[in-house]
């Protein structure tokens, strides 16, 4: 069984994850890439509204890999009180200098380190980032206009990738334009989560309104992970929503 992480660019859109029961309320901002970053005291705003009872992720932003800079901005983020901090592994750059730089900080905050499917990763890294104290490590798509990570990599090496992540211990996540349609052949792999944002947007579009009844459909096909029942259509969810704002 595999969780939901689902991105939100706003705290009202971190509120109707958390009205659709998703697992992990992954905070990014979509428009600006990948790994787009919210602003910190955005960040730590949600937390403070959000953080008794949801799982919350944040990323740092597509930043160039440079030690000083990584470690700047994962310790900014740690600071918001997120639960996890995701870090791209974008190419280029001295990955080695950047996971020694990151892990003082590793052993303090839960670090989810991201690799891009789309640079075909060197899975050895993953030894090294356990080495480093990633308490994870996901696989993700760089380019959103090349299609699903079910279209980049073969069932074979994702199982490969989840296999050598869980082998070393760590939290393993799979995402990159994801659509309900990938879930059936992702859910063997058992990841232990998988990622969404353009496949809860109107139109698939990772920078468009949310479509409630889409993220509920994937949380359906996800399975049910929270004790409490969850609300079927968006009208239910508009309900839960209003509750939990008060
Ligand atoms: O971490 C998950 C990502 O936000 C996935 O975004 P995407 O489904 O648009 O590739």
């Amino acid at each position: 069984m595999s969780g939901m992480l689902a991105s939100a660019n706003s705290l009202s859109e971190a509120l109707l994850m958390r009205a659709c029961e998703v697992d992990i309320i992954d905070l990014k901002q979509p428009a600006q890439g990948a790994l787009g970053a919210l602003p910190v005291a955005e960040v730590a705003e949600v937390v403070a509204r959000l953080g008794k009872h949801s799982v919350i992720s944040a990323t740092v932003g597509d930043l160039p890999m440079q030690a000083d800079l990584l470690a700047a901005a994962a310790r900014a983020m740690a600071g918001t009180g997120v639960d996890y901090v995701k870090i791209g592994f974008f190419p280029g750059g001295d990955w080695r200098a950047c996971m020694d730089r990151l892990a003082p900080i590793a052993g303090r905050h839960r670090l989810i380190a991201v690799l891009f499917a789309d640079t075909k990763p060197d899975l050895t890294t993953i030894e090294a980032l356990r080495g480093a104290g990633f308490a994870g490590v996901m696989l993700d798509t760089m380019d959103k206009s090349l299609g699903s990570l079910t279209q980049l990599l073969a069932p074979s090496e994702l199982a490969r990738f989840t296999g050598s992540a869980r082998a070393a211990g760590m939290l393993t996540g799979l995402a990159g334009s994801l659509k309900q349609s990938d879930i059936q052949l992702l859910l063997p792999l058992a990841a232990d989560y998988l990622g969404f944002r353009g496949a809860l947007c109107r139109q698939h579009c990772r920078t468009a309104e949310l479509d409630a009844d889409s993220i509920l459909r994937i949380r359906q096909l996800l399975g049910e992970a929270g004790p409490q029942s969850r609300p079927a259509n968006a009208e239910g969810l508009a309900a839960r929503a209003n509750q939990a704002e008060s």
